[in-house]
Protein backbone atom coordinates (compact mmCIF):
# COMPACT_ATOMS: atom_id res chain seq x y z
CA UNK A 1 0.00 0.00 0.00
CA UNK A 2 1.47 3.50 -1.11
CA UNK A 3 0.48 6.98 -0.16
CA UNK A 4 2.66 9.75 -1.12
CA UNK A 5 3.25 13.30 -1.87
CA UNK A 6 5.40 13.08 -5.13
CA UNK A 7 6.92 16.73 -5.14
CA UNK A 8 4.28 18.76 -3.85
CA UNK A 9 3.80 22.10 -3.75
CA UNK A 10 1.02 23.84 -1.86
CA UNK A 11 -0.18 27.21 -0.24
CA UNK A 12 -3.38 28.81 1.46
CA UNK A 13 -3.21 32.11 -1.01
CA UNK A 14 -1.68 33.11 -4.17
CA UNK A 15 0.18 35.93 -2.61
CA UNK A 16 1.50 33.89 0.26
CA UNK A 17 4.87 31.93 0.25
CA UNK A 18 4.31 28.35 -0.18
CA UNK A 19 3.70 26.10 3.11
CA UNK A 20 5.16 22.87 1.44
CA UNK A 21 7.39 23.32 -1.79
CA UNK A 22 8.21 20.52 -3.57
CA UNK A 23 7.60 17.95 -0.97
CA UNK A 24 7.88 14.16 -0.70
CA UNK A 25 6.64 12.04 1.74
CA UNK A 26 5.69 8.44 1.44
CA UNK A 27 3.72 7.28 4.48
CA UNK A 28 5.47 4.11 6.15
CA UNK A 29 3.25 0.60 4.79
CA UNK A 30 3.14 -0.67 8.78
CA UNK A 31 2.52 0.42 12.00
CA UNK A 32 2.12 3.62 13.26
CA UNK A 33 4.08 6.54 11.95
CA UNK A 34 4.23 9.74 14.28
CA UNK A 35 4.75 13.28 12.28
CA UNK A 36 6.26 15.15 14.85
CA UNK A 37 6.76 18.91 14.58
CA UNK A 38 6.09 21.93 16.30
CA UNK A 39 2.95 24.85 15.74
CA UNK A 40 2.71 25.47 11.70
CA UNK A 41 5.28 23.05 10.59
CA UNK A 42 2.67 21.60 8.14
CA UNK A 43 1.93 19.21 9.88
CA UNK A 44 -1.92 19.31 8.97
CA UNK A 45 -1.54 20.61 5.20
CA UNK A 46 0.33 17.20 4.88
CA UNK A 47 -2.58 15.25 6.31
CA UNK A 48 -4.84 17.26 3.92
CA UNK A 49 -3.31 16.49 0.83
CA UNK A 50 -2.64 12.98 2.20
CA UNK A 51 -6.36 13.06 2.55
CA UNK A 52 -7.40 14.41 -0.52
CA UNK A 53 -9.14 17.20 1.11
CA UNK A 54 -6.49 19.73 -0.20
CA UNK A 55 -4.97 20.01 -3.65
CA UNK A 56 -1.78 20.30 -4.57
CA UNK A 57 -0.40 23.68 -6.70
CA UNK A 58 2.29 21.27 -8.24
CA UNK A 59 3.37 17.90 -7.78
CA UNK A 60 1.11 14.92 -7.05
CA UNK A 61 -0.57 12.56 -4.64
CA UNK A 62 -0.23 9.59 -5.37
CA UNK A 63 -1.92 6.09 -3.65
CA UNK A 64 -1.50 2.90 -5.01
CA UNK A 65 0.92 3.92 -7.32
CA UNK A 66 -1.81 5.91 -9.41
CA UNK A 67 -2.82 9.85 -9.57
CA UNK A 68 -5.41 10.35 -6.44
CA UNK A 69 -7.48 11.92 -9.11
CA UNK A 70 -7.59 8.43 -11.05
CA UNK A 71 -7.89 6.13 -8.21
CA UNK A 72 -10.31 8.89 -6.30
CA UNK A 73 -13.80 6.32 -5.33
CA UNK A 74 -10.88 3.44 -3.83
CA UNK A 75 -9.28 6.03 -2.51
CA UNK A 76 -12.21 7.64 -0.37
CA UNK A 77 -13.25 3.94 1.19
CA UNK A 78 -9.51 2.67 1.86
CA UNK A 79 -7.96 5.86 3.19
CA UNK A 80 -9.73 6.97 6.87
CA UNK A 81 -9.03 10.35 7.89
CA UNK A 82 -9.78 11.90 11.42
CA UNK A 83 -10.31 15.88 11.78
CA UNK A 84 -9.49 16.95 15.05
CA UNK A 85 -13.35 17.51 15.90
CA UNK A 86 -14.54 14.35 14.53
CA UNK A 87 -18.42 15.33 12.45
CA UNK A 88 -20.38 13.02 14.22
CA UNK A 89 -24.50 13.74 14.15
CA UNK A 90 -25.77 14.13 17.73
CA UNK A 91 -28.90 12.55 17.72
CA UNK A 92 -27.39 9.02 16.47
CA UNK A 93 -25.88 6.73 18.66
CA UNK A 94 -22.86 5.86 18.73
CA UNK A 95 -23.24 2.48 17.10
CA UNK A 96 -26.15 4.35 14.55
CA UNK A 97 -23.26 6.71 13.30
CA UNK A 98 -20.39 3.84 12.88
CA UNK A 99 -22.83 2.20 10.49
CA UNK A 100 -24.43 5.03 9.15
CA UNK A 101 -20.54 6.11 8.04
CA UNK A 102 -19.83 2.31 7.01
CA UNK A 103 -23.09 2.40 4.83
CA UNK A 104 -21.85 5.78 3.30
CA UNK A 105 -18.69 3.83 2.06
CA UNK A 106 -20.89 1.10 0.64
CA UNK A 107 -21.40 -1.72 3.10
CA UNK A 108 -24.65 -3.28 3.24
CA UNK A 109 -26.91 -2.26 5.77
CA UNK A 110 -26.85 -5.44 8.14
CA UNK A 111 -23.40 -5.19 7.28
CA UNK A 112 -22.62 -1.69 8.35
CA UNK A 113 -24.80 -2.06 11.84
CA UNK A 114 -22.69 -5.70 12.57
CA UNK A 115 -19.56 -4.52 11.55
CA UNK A 116 -20.03 -1.62 14.08
CA UNK A 117 -20.72 -3.57 16.52
CA UNK A 118 -17.26 -5.18 16.04
CA UNK A 119 -16.05 -2.15 15.71
CA UNK A 120 -16.77 -0.45 18.70
CA UNK A 121 -15.62 -3.42 20.61
CA UNK A 122 -11.94 -2.80 19.08
CA UNK A 123 -12.01 0.49 20.06
CA UNK A 124 -13.39 -0.25 23.69
CA UNK A 125 -16.09 1.12 23.27
CA UNK A 126 -19.04 -1.30 23.28
CA UNK A 127 -20.60 -0.19 26.64
CA UNK A 128 -21.09 3.11 24.97
CA UNK A 129 -21.97 2.29 21.85
CA UNK A 130 -26.05 2.58 22.79
CA UNK A 131 -25.43 6.14 24.15
CA UNK A 132 -25.68 9.16 22.02
CA UNK A 133 -22.89 10.63 20.25
CA UNK A 134 -23.71 14.24 21.65
CA UNK A 135 -22.89 12.26 25.89
CA UNK A 136 -19.79 10.89 24.97
CA UNK A 137 -16.34 12.74 25.54
CA UNK A 138 -14.19 14.35 23.75
CA UNK A 139 -11.65 11.19 23.63
CA UNK A 140 -14.71 8.95 23.27
CA UNK A 141 -15.87 10.38 19.84
CA UNK A 142 -12.19 10.63 18.53
CA UNK A 143 -12.42 6.73 19.42
CA UNK A 144 -15.74 6.47 17.14
CA UNK A 145 -13.63 8.08 14.59
CA UNK A 146 -11.49 5.27 14.72
CA UNK A 147 -14.15 2.87 14.48
CA UNK A 148 -15.59 4.21 11.52
CA UNK A 149 -12.34 3.33 9.90
CA UNK A 150 -12.62 0.20 11.04
CA UNK A 151 -15.87 -1.18 9.88
CA UNK A 152 -15.42 0.10 6.38
CA UNK A 153 -11.99 -1.67 6.13
CA UNK A 154 -9.72 1.44 5.50
CA UNK A 155 -6.28 0.20 4.75
CA UNK A 156 -4.64 3.33 5.94
CA UNK A 157 -5.71 6.19 8.71
CA UNK A 158 -4.89 9.12 8.85
CA UNK A 159 -5.14 11.28 12.52
CA UNK A 160 -4.91 14.91 13.00
CA UNK A 161 -3.35 15.90 16.20
CA UNK A 162 -6.00 13.19 18.04
CA UNK A 163 -4.36 13.38 21.18
CA UNK A 164 -4.63 17.52 21.42
CA UNK A 165 -7.32 18.50 24.46
CA UNK A 166 -7.82 15.07 26.06
CA UNK A 167 -6.76 15.03 29.61
CA UNK A 168 -3.87 12.16 30.67
CA UNK A 169 -6.41 9.45 31.24
CA UNK A 170 -8.15 9.69 27.94
CA UNK A 171 -4.68 10.18 26.14
CA UNK A 172 -3.43 6.61 27.80
CA UNK A 173 -6.81 5.02 26.63
CA UNK A 174 -6.59 6.43 22.79
CA UNK A 175 -2.82 5.80 22.86
CA UNK A 176 -3.59 2.01 23.74
CA UNK A 177 -6.43 1.61 21.04
CA UNK A 178 -3.93 3.60 18.37
CA UNK A 179 -1.26 1.33 19.06
CA UNK A 180 -3.96 -1.96 18.90
CA UNK A 181 -4.99 -0.95 15.36
CA UNK A 182 -1.68 0.27 14.34
CA UNK A 183 -0.62 -3.27 14.23
CA UNK A 184 -3.39 -4.12 11.61
CA UNK A 185 -3.55 -1.13 9.68
CA UNK A 186 -0.67 1.58 9.53
CA UNK A 187 -1.96 4.79 11.02
CA UNK A 188 -0.37 7.81 10.47
CA UNK A 189 -0.41 10.45 13.30
CA UNK A 190 0.12 14.31 13.72
CA UNK A 191 1.45 15.94 17.31
CA UNK A 192 3.07 18.20 18.53
CA UNK A 193 3.54 16.61 21.62
CA UNK A 194 6.63 15.16 22.24
CA UNK A 195 4.69 13.06 24.85
CA UNK A 196 2.85 11.50 22.47
CA UNK A 197 5.50 8.83 21.05
CA UNK A 198 6.03 7.23 24.11
CA UNK A 199 7.42 4.24 22.85
CA UNK A 200 4.69 2.61 21.05
CA UNK A 201 5.39 4.56 17.35
CA UNK A 202 7.35 2.09 14.93
CA UNK A 203 8.59 5.57 12.92
CA UNK A 204 9.34 8.86 13.47
CA UNK A 205 8.97 11.82 10.83
CA UNK A 206 10.02 15.13 12.30
CA UNK A 207 9.13 18.29 10.15
CA UNK A 208 10.00 21.78 10.56
CA UNK A 209 9.20 24.84 8.42
CA UNK A 210 7.61 22.83 5.42
CA UNK A 211 10.31 20.33 5.59
CA UNK A 212 10.97 16.78 7.22
CA UNK A 213 14.06 17.09 9.04
CA UNK A 214 14.53 13.39 10.47
CA UNK A 215 11.99 10.35 9.22
CA UNK A 216 13.21 6.28 10.24
CA UNK A 217 12.30 4.28 13.16
CA UNK A 218 11.50 5.12 16.41
CA UNK A 219 15.12 4.40 17.46
CA UNK A 220 17.26 6.19 15.27
CA UNK A 221 15.32 9.11 16.02
CA UNK A 222 15.40 8.44 20.15
CA UNK A 223 19.42 7.76 19.45
CA UNK A 224 19.61 11.46 18.91
CA UNK A 225 19.00 12.14 22.26
CA UNK A 226 22.21 13.93 24.51
CA UNK A 227 23.65 11.00 26.17
CA UNK A 228 22.87 12.79 30.07
CA UNK A 229 19.21 12.91 29.58
CA UNK A 230 17.32 12.02 32.39
CA UNK A 231 15.39 8.31 31.50
CA UNK A 232 12.48 8.66 30.44
CA UNK A 233 13.08 12.23 28.65
CA UNK A 234 15.16 10.46 25.30
CA UNK A 235 12.25 11.62 22.91
CA UNK A 236 12.45 15.03 24.46
CA UNK A 237 15.97 15.58 24.09
CA UNK A 238 16.42 14.19 20.82
CA UNK A 239 13.25 16.64 19.83
CA UNK A 240 15.69 19.45 21.17
CA UNK A 241 18.35 18.71 19.54
CA UNK A 242 16.72 17.66 15.82
CA UNK A 243 15.36 20.64 15.75
CA UNK A 244 18.20 22.93 17.12
CA UNK A 245 16.63 23.66 20.25
CA UNK A 246 19.48 22.99 22.62
CA UNK A 247 22.00 25.19 21.48
CA UNK A 248 24.55 22.20 20.84
CA UNK A 249 23.53 22.67 16.93
N1 LIG B 1 -6.47 27.77 6.24
C1 LIG B 1 -5.30 28.39 6.23
N2 LIG B 1 -5.16 29.59 5.59
C2 LIG B 1 -3.96 30.22 5.56
N3 LIG B 1 -2.83 29.74 6.13
C3 LIG B 1 -2.93 28.57 6.78
C4 LIG B 1 -4.16 27.83 6.87
N4 LIG B 1 -3.94 26.69 7.58
C5 LIG B 1 -2.62 26.71 7.91
N5 LIG B 1 -2.03 27.83 7.43
C6 LIG B 1 -0.62 28.18 7.58
O1 LIG B 1 0.15 27.13 7.03
C7 LIG B 1 1.28 26.85 7.84
C8 LIG B 1 1.28 25.39 8.21
O2 LIG B 1 0.13 25.14 9.01
P1 LIG B 1 -0.32 23.67 9.47
O3 LIG B 1 -1.64 23.83 10.15
O4 LIG B 1 -0.20 22.74 8.34
O5 LIG B 1 0.81 23.35 10.54
P2 LIG B 1 0.77 22.31 11.74
O6 LIG B 1 2.15 21.77 11.82
O7 LIG B 1 -0.33 21.35 11.56
O8 LIG B 1 0.51 23.23 12.98
P3 LIG B 1 -0.42 22.96 14.27
O9 LIG B 1 0.34 21.99 15.11
O10 LIG B 1 -0.52 24.30 14.88
O11 LIG B 1 -1.74 22.45 13.77
C9 LIG B 1 1.22 27.80 9.02
O12 LIG B 1 2.05 28.90 8.77
C10 LIG B 1 -0.23 28.21 9.06
O13 LIG B 1 -0.35 29.52 9.57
Amino acid sequence: MTLLLDHVTFRYHRWERPVLANFSYEIPSEGLTILLGPNGAGKSTTLSLLAGTATPLAGRVRFKEAPLTSASREFRRQVAWLPQRVPTSRQLTAREYVAYVAWLKGESRTDAWERAGEALEQVDLSEQSGQKTARLSGGQLRRVGIACALAHDALIILLDEPTAGLDPHQRTVFRDVVRKVAARVPVLMSTHDVADLADEANTVSLMKDGRIVHHGATQSFLDHARPDAAPGRQAESAYSVLMGLDGTS
